[in-house]
């Protein structure tokens, strides 16, 4: 029998451009970790039903999620993504190019944080935020995400159940610590209205209120 995950990307046609990207991320030989169809579909239709104009990226990859955001922007959209790895950045820009996205998408290379210190101090702010690179720094990554936030911003985090080592007490390395303190952020700040969805590996979201 098939899982409901299973069950619910049978539904969809194949999606010929983000095909492409996972073949280009196979090719370069790197580990494909892009977000699950379903939570990239959900990513298009989050911004697009909430007009963002502006979305900020944290861990870019071969731009799965990337071309997913662009699709959702309205008109004079922009996206700034930030990616420790220049190859992975390159590899981004160069799918992002490919769908048709090239203008709008702004790689900032380097450890996340230093370009979102850079961006505060720049005053850049935010409408939507999909936060998907190094898990030890998830919570801090939801500060900053708060921090430049537009109001009504919202916030996307995935892979909140760390393949289920988040559920389980014997596992408390700093990836699943950090997780479990993002997830518990997410679930009671009182600045946020959240929501968190189990399904694939686990996505939380937050609208700054
Ligand atoms: C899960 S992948 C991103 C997948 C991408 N969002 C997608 O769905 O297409 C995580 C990415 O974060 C990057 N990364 C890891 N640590 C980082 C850091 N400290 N700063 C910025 N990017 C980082 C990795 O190089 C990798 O490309």
């Amino acid at each position: 029998m098939l899982t409901p995950e299973q069950y619910s990307e049978e539904l969809y046609a194949e999606d010929e451009q983000l095909n492409k990207v996972k073949q280009s991320i196979e090719d370069s030989g790197i580990r494909d970790v892009s977000v699950v169809p379903g939570y990239g579909r959900l990513l298009t239709l989050l911004v697009k039903s909430s007009g963002a104009k502006s979305a900020l990226e944290i861990g870019a990859l071969g731009g799965y999620s990337g071309i997913c955001l662009a699709r959702g922007l309205s008109e004079g959209g922009k996206l700034v993504s930030l990616e420790l790895k220049e190859e992975n950045a390159a590899l981004a820009r160069s799918n992002m190019s490919a769908a048709g996205y090239g203008e709008i998408v702004d790689y900032r290379v380097g450890p996340a944080l230093d370009s979102l210190i850079e961006l505060e101090r720049q005053g850049q702010r935010f409408d939507f935020f999909f936060i998907d690179a190094d898990k030890e720094n998830y919570p801090v990554y939801l500060e900053y995400a708060i921090k430049l936030a537009l109001p009504g911003a919202i916030i996307a985090g995935d892979n909140t159940l760390l393949r289920g080592r988040t559920l389980n007490p014997d596992k408390n390395g700093p990836a699943v610590l950090a997780m479990r303190k993002f997830n518990e952020m997410i679930a009671r700040d009182e600045r946020l209205l959240s929501t968190f969805l189990p399904a694939f590996d686990g996505l939380a979201l937050a609208l700054v209120k």
